[in-house]
This record gives structure tokens, C-alpha cells and sequence, in this order.
């Protein structure tokens, strides 16, 4: 755990160190606020003429300041130094495998795509070194699109620290912990979990325990929010009171440090001596969260028929246009299937949106055929053909039609408007599945005109 201990304890001139919180505040979006020392925020007011504590308060603006009351996100942090006060002498620096939108490096096949899961190497990785893009879609400069990475960490950040001024970050840990030490607060999470970083929030990330693979949707545009749930109603799907916020948690703390910037597609380091991880207070709506995805409450056909997968919409980044999605991260949970006379699995189908796909763990009802397996990454472009493999195609036609419960799975998409690109590491990667592109050849026809009855074969 570094140097930091539990709160608050003597360090330095006798002042505490830090004060470390532990704890969640629960909701989506809302007016959060706490402190890691009694009256550091001040009460009523944003900028009172000197600060408690000799705090410096400063302002992380998510939104434009005009934005519209629902989109407008911005929080009040009180912190030791501002901000600009942790600015060093930045030079650009190696940024590895990590790609940032337009990057048209390679030709990407009018096909589908798919990968093994990525190694994790012997080597030492932290978060930053360890990111390695699949695909990426728009233009970040234009605050459009996405990028599609697999993180692979061996090492935690020690006396460092990052924050993206590129995009928000969601994170999908597939295997291994990850304790995400925010300015906000401390965020613990691991497979069946996701965390949101907000752009700009500082970020140092520790493993607990083994290393650790994940996904990562470095989303450009508008900031994630919760999908409306129309005739749906107040309930189910992600419910708010599930995401979880941290409390106020501060670092009080002299170190020779370095603070990675992930600005304008390249990444940038200074040397600074403190850790800017120093907020001791904060309100707003702006800040990190996590979820629990076993959470979520699906809804779905309860009758017959496969409903469109936005029913499995987590969190969505809209676009300018309604309804057209700069990201959806959908996911496919433990769920009954009820459906009557109805081919259960995903049907085949073209769609406009691009869709990147993940496993976390289990089996996924549309690739029952193997190929598709935990870690492991799919990319069904934009208007090209997919659906199930044979395997799955055959089951599920033939299948007697019980309720059955799908156990132990979880996949997710991250879909956008925007057709993927993919980076060279991902078209060069042994990785690279050679015979996915041919997986729908398999498909046999039954077609027989003598046979109008469509009764199980
Ligand atoms: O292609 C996929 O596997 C994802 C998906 C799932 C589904 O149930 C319906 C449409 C869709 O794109
Ligand atoms: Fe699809």
C-alpha cells in the first residue's frame, strides 16, 4: 500500500499524511459531496476568500460551463495545491501500443474480426505502459469516438500518476484487481465490475494481487450516462443507487514523482515532487464511479422473439443526434431465456453501428462453437454481416424451447456510430484469429421447398 496508512496518522511536522477514506456514496450523477477532514468544504459557497485547512479550491469543468442543467457536470475540489501548481517541465514520452483516433495505420479487412485473449507478459507493465488499442473509431480532437483498448498490468504505478485529457475511461476488468487511487477518492474493482474515470481526473492504479487484464473504452465525446428507459419505466436495467462514487480520500505527500498526461493523442511526462492526489474535499457531479454489472436487471422478450441488445444498454455516450450513440456499452448477463417458438440466440444481421466485443467470463450464446473465450475480442464492423457460428445456429434450431437460464456469462459490446478502425499491433498480433473472417461459410443450407413446415430437423 505505498506509504499510505490508515487515517489520519502523523507524518511530517506532525501533520497527517493522509487521510485515507474508505467508503462509496451511492448514485448516478448526483450532487455529491464529502470531505476527509471535518468543515474542509466550505459550506454554501464555492470560493470563500481563504479556504480551510489553507486548502486551495479549483474548479474540474467536465462540460462547458453553458451546458444544459443535464449535461452539465462539473465538481469543486479543495486540495492542498492546485492543479497547476503540480505542472512540471512535460516532454513527450514513448506512448507504446496506445493509439488515439484518426490513427489509420493499417487496412482493416471487410471482415469480421477476432482475437485470442492478449498475454500478459513477464515483463513489467504498469497501466500506462500496459494499454494496448484494438481498434479506434472518430476523432478525438473532435470529441467523437472511441478507443477500444485491452489493459495488461504486472507492476502497480508507484509514484506516479495519470489522468486523459483525451477521454473519459471505462474500465472492464476481465482478470485481476485493481484499486483505482482517484483525486476523488479510492475505486476497488475486478472482473464483473466496471469504474468510469472522468476526463481529467488523476488516476494512479495498483494491482491487488495477481496481474491483471482488462478492457478499456477511452470514450471521446459526450461523458456516459444512463440510457432513458421509456416505457420501461422508474426500474431496472442499470439502476442508479448501484453506481457507487468514493469518498474524499488525500495524499499529503513529498515524493520525486512523475505525472503522465495522455494530451492531444500523445502522452507527456513531468517530474513533480509531490502527489497530486491531495483533495481533501470535493463536491459536484463530476467524479468517478464504479458498478457492479451482476446488478444490472435485465428486461427482455418474455413472450417470443430476440428484442434488439440496446435493452442491455449499461451506460451510453449520446451523440448530437438522438437516439445514434457515440458509445453504447451494452453487456449480455446471467438471464432467463423464456422465449416460445423463437430462435433465442442473436439473429443474424448488418448493422450500421460498429460493434467491439468482450468476454469476461462464461460462454456467449452466439459463439458456442469456441474462438470466443474469455479475454478474448471480436469486431463486427460497420454494415457487415454476423451472427451465430454453426454450433450455436444448429443448437439453438433444435433445441427443445424449456426456460433456461444462461449461468456464469458475462460479454459486452462497446458499439458506436463510428466504424472501427484497427490499430497495427491488432492486425499484426499472433493473436489474430486467420479463420474467424471464414466462420460463416459453415453455415449449412437447409433450404428445402418440399418441406414447408418449419419443425426442428
Ligand atoms: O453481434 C452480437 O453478437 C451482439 C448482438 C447481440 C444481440 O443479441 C443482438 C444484436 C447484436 O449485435
Ligand atoms: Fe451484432
Amino acid at each position: 500500500m505505498n506509504d499510505q496508512h490508515s487515517s489520519p496518522d502523523a507524518g511530517r511536522a506532525g501533520r497527517p499524511e493522509s487521510a485515507i477514506q474508505r467508503g462509496y456514496m451511492s448514485g448516478f450523477g448526483n450532487g455529491f459531496e464529502t470531505e476527509a477532514l471535518p468543515g474542509a468544504l466550505p459550506l454554501g459557497r464555492n470560493s470563500p476568500q481563504k479556504c480551510a485547512y489553507g486548502l486551495y479550491a479549483e474548479q474540474l469543468s467536465g462540460s462547458p460551463f453553458t451546458a444544459p442543467r443535464t449535461t452539465n457536470e462539473r465538481s469543486w475540489l479543495y486540495r492542498i495545491r492546485p492543479t497547476v501548481a503540480h505542472w512540471g517541465e512535460f516532454r513527450q514520452v514513448d506512448i507504446g501500443l496506445w493509439r488515439t483516433a484518426p490513427a489509420v495505420e493499417a487496412e482493416v479487412p471487410i471482415a469480421p474480426m477476432r482475437w485470442d485473449p492478449l498475454p500478459i507478459p513477464d515483463k513489467e507493465m504498469s497501466f500506462v505502459e500496459g494499454i494496448h488499442t484494438i481498434t479506434t473509431a472518430g476523432d478525438a480532437g473532435a470529441q467523437a469516438g472511441m478507443g477500444a483498448h485491452v489493459y495488461l498490468v504486472t507492476r502497480s504505478m508507484a509514484d506516479e500518476y495519470f489522468y486523459n485529457a483525451d477521454g473519459e475511461m471505462l474500465f472492464v476488468p476481465q482478470q485481476g484487481n485493481l484499486r483505482l487511487w482517484t483525486e476523488f477518492g479510492i475505486i476497488d474493482i475486478g472482473p464483473g465490475e466496471i469504474a468510469v474515470i472522468p476526463r481529467g481526473v488523476k488516476i494512479r492504479v495498483e494491482l491487488r494481487g495477481g496481474p491483471a487484464r482488462g478492457y478499456l473504452c477511452e470514450n471521446y465525446g459526450g461523458a456516459f450516462t444512463l440510457p432513458e428507459r421509456g416505457p420501461i419505466g422508474a426500474n431496472c436495467l442499470a439502476n442508479p443507487r448501484d453506481f457507487l462514487t468514493p469518498v474524499a480520500a488525500y495524499e499529503d505527500r513529498e515524493a520525486a514523482s512523475t505525472m503522465y498526461v495522455k494530451w492531444g493523442g500523445s502522452l507527456w511526462a513531468a517530474d513533480i515532487d509531490r502527489s497530486p492526489l491531495d483533495v481533501v474535499a470535493w463536491h459536484g457531479n463530476y467524479a468517478p464511479y464504479k458498478y457492479d454489472l451482476r446488478r444490472y436487471s435485465p428486461v427482455g422478450p418474455v413472450l417470443y422473439d430476440h428484442a434488439d441488445p440496446s435493452i442491455f444498454t449499461v451506460l451510453t455516450s449520446p451523440s448530437e443526434t438522438p437516439g445514434t450513440a457515440n458509445v453504447d456499452f451494452v453487456i449480455f448477463p446471467d438471464r432467463w431465456l423464456v422465449a416460445e417458438n423463437t430462435f433465442r440466440p442473436p439473429w443474424y444481421h448488418m448493422n450500421v453501428m460498429s460493434e467491439f466485443m468482450g468476454l469476461v467470463y462464461g460462454v456467449y450464446d452466439a459463439k458456442t462453437g469456441g474462438g470466443f473465450v474469455p479475454g478474448g475480442i471480436s469486431l463486427h464492423n460497420t454494415m457487415l454481416p454476423h451472427g451465430p457460428d454453426v454450433d450455436a445456429f444448429e443448437r439453438a434450431s433444435n433445441v427443445e424451447l424449456k426456460p433456461h437460464r444462461l449461468e456464469g456469462t458475462l460479454a459486452f459490446m462497446f458499439e458506436t456510430r463510428f466504424p472501427q478502425k484497427v490499430s497495427a499491433f491488432a492486425a499484426g498480433t499472433e493473436a489474430l484469429q486467420k479463420d474467424y473472417r471464414a466462420y460463416g461459410r459453415k453455415l449449412k443450407i437447409h433450404f428445402d421447398p418440399q418441406r414447408p413446415c418449419a419443425a426442428p430437423s
